[in-house]
C-alpha cells in the first residue's frame, strides 16, 4: 500500500521504538556541532555551506555536509539563500557569550556521562555509579575529580541559569528579603533571582572549592553587592541562619531518602518562624509513569551517585511534613525548562 493514500488509523509501527534506540545518535550531533563550536561560528554571518565548514575545519567535505544536515533535520539550523544559518533555539542557547548558553551542559554530558551511560546495565545490576569509584572517592562531588571540580560547576550554571528564570516568573518572591541558595553552585539561580526581584538579597552556600569560584563569577558579573557566598558542608555543618526563605534545586536528588530528610530537619532548624523552604527538581509524577525527562534523569542518578533518586512531589512532601513543615504548596513554572519541572514551597509554623 502506498503511505500517502493511507486514510485509516495508523497500525502500531516500531518506528517509536527505532527514535529510542537511536536517541544516543541525536545526542552525539549536538556534542559535536559544538565540539567545533559551529553556532558560535556561524552566529553573525550568512551562514555556511559544507565546502566553507571542511575548509575553515580542514576536514573532508562529506562529514561536514552530513553533519549540517543532521543539525538542520533537529532544528538547530536552517537553510537561507543555500546556506545553513542559526535557527533561533541555536542563536538563543548555543552560542557562547549569550546569557543562556546551554553548551557547556552539553559538553559535561557527552564527557563525563556518554561513556558511563554505555554502562548503564552494570550500573542497574550493581546499584553502584559508573561515573566514580565509591571505593575511592567519598561523593561524587570530589573536589580532586577534575571533570567535577573544573567542569561540574560550568555545566551545572550552563544547565541552571534558564530554570531559574523561570522559576523567577513563577514564583512570587514578594515575601521574602534573604535568600540562602543550598549547594547554589556559581549563584545561577541567586543571579536570575534577584535580577527578576529587585528587593531580594541572596547569599550561595556550596562547597568551598565551589564558592571560591561563584565569588569571581559575581564579582565579574557586578553582582558582589547583592548576592554573597559561604563555604561550608551541609552534612559536616550547621546551615547559616537568618534568612528567611531557603532554596534547594536538584539538591535532594542526589542524595538517599535519609540524607534528603537530614538536610530538611536542618533547613527548619535554620529558618525562623515563617521561613519557608523552596524545592525545585525535576519531579515525577505521584503515579510513578514519568514524565520522560525527570524519569530518565533518575537513572543518571544512578550512574552519578551512590544513593541518590528523582522522586514526586508526594514523596517530597511526605519528607518536608517530616521534618516539620507544613503548608506545603506545589508550583508550575511558567516556562519549559531544562532541569526542573516546578518546586515545593514549605513553611515552619
Ligand atoms: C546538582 S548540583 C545543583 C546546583 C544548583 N543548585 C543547580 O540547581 O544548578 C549540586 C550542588 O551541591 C553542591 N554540594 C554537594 N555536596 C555538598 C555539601 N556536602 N555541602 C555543600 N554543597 C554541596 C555541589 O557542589 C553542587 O554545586
Amino acid at each position: 500500500m502506498n503511505n500517502t493514500s493511507y486514510t485509516g488509523v495508523q497500525p502500531l509501527t516500531p518506528a517509536p521504538l527505532m527514535a529510542m534506540a537511536d536517541g544516543f545518535r541525536v545526542a552525539k550531533v549536538l556534542a559535536t556541532a559544538l565540539e567545533f563550536d559551529l553556532f558560535t561560528k556561524v552566529s553573525g554571518t550568512g551562514g555556511i555551506t559544507p565546502a566553507e565548514l571542511a575548509g575553515k575545519e580542514g576536514i573532508a567535505e562529506r562529514p561536514a555536509r552530513l553533519l549540517l544536515t543532521a543539525c538542520a533535520s533537529l532544528g538547530l539550523l536552517g537553510k537561507r539563500d543555500g546556506r545553513y544559518v542559526n535557527t533561533e533555539l541555536s542563536e538563543e542557547f548555543l552560542v557562547r557569550g549569550k546569557r543562556y548558553f546551554f553548551g557547556d551542559l552539553v559538553t559535561f554530558t557527552d564527557r563525563r556521562e556518554y561513556d558511563a551511560w554505555g554502562r548503564l546495565g552494570e550500573a542497574v545490576r550493581t546499584n553502584r555509579p559508573t561515573t566514580w569509584d565509591p571505593e575511592t572517592e567519598e561523593t561524587l562531588f570530589d573536589p580532586q575529580d577534575e571533570e567535577m571540580a573544573e567542569l561540574f560547576p560550568k555545566a551545572a550554571h550552563s544547565g541552571a541559569v534558564f530554570t531559574a528564570r523561570a522559576m523567577a516568573l513563577s514564583i512570587d518572591f514578594g515575601a521574602y528579603r534573604r535568600l540562602l541558595d543550598v549547594g547554589g553552585g556559581l549563584g545561577s539561580f541567586c543571579g536570575e533571582l534577584c535580577a527578576h526581584h529587585p528587593h531580594l538579597k541572596a547569599t550561595v552556600y556550596d562547597l568551598p572549592f565551589v564558592t571560591d569560584k561563584a565569588e569571581r563569577r559575581l564579582a565579574e558579573a557586578g553582582l558582589g553587592d547583592r548576592i554573597d557566598a559561604i563555604g561550608g558542608d551541609f552534612f559536616a555543618d550547621d546551615l547559616p541562619t537568618g534568612y528567611d526563605a531557603i532554596l534547594m534545586t536538584n539538591i535532594l536528588h542526589d542524595w538517599s531518602e535519609e540524607q534528603g530528610a537530614q538536610l530538611l530537619r536542618k533547613c527548619h532548624t535554620a529558618l525562623g518562624s515563617g521561613g519557608a523552604v523552596i524545592i525545585g527538581e525535576a519531579f515525577l509524577d505521584d503515579e510513578g509513569t514519568g514524565p520522560v525527562a525527570g524519569a530518565v534523569a533518575g537513572l543518571n542518578m544512578l550512574v552519578e551517585t551512590a544513593e541518590g533518586a528523582n522522586r514526586s512531589r508526594a514523596e517530597y512532601e511526605a519528607m518536608l511534613s517530616a521534618a516539620g513543615f507544613t503548608d506545603i504548596r506545589r508550583v508550575g513554572f511558567a516556562l519549559d525548562a531544562p532541569l526542573a519541572n516546578g518546586a515545593l514551597i514549605a513553611h515552619k509554623p
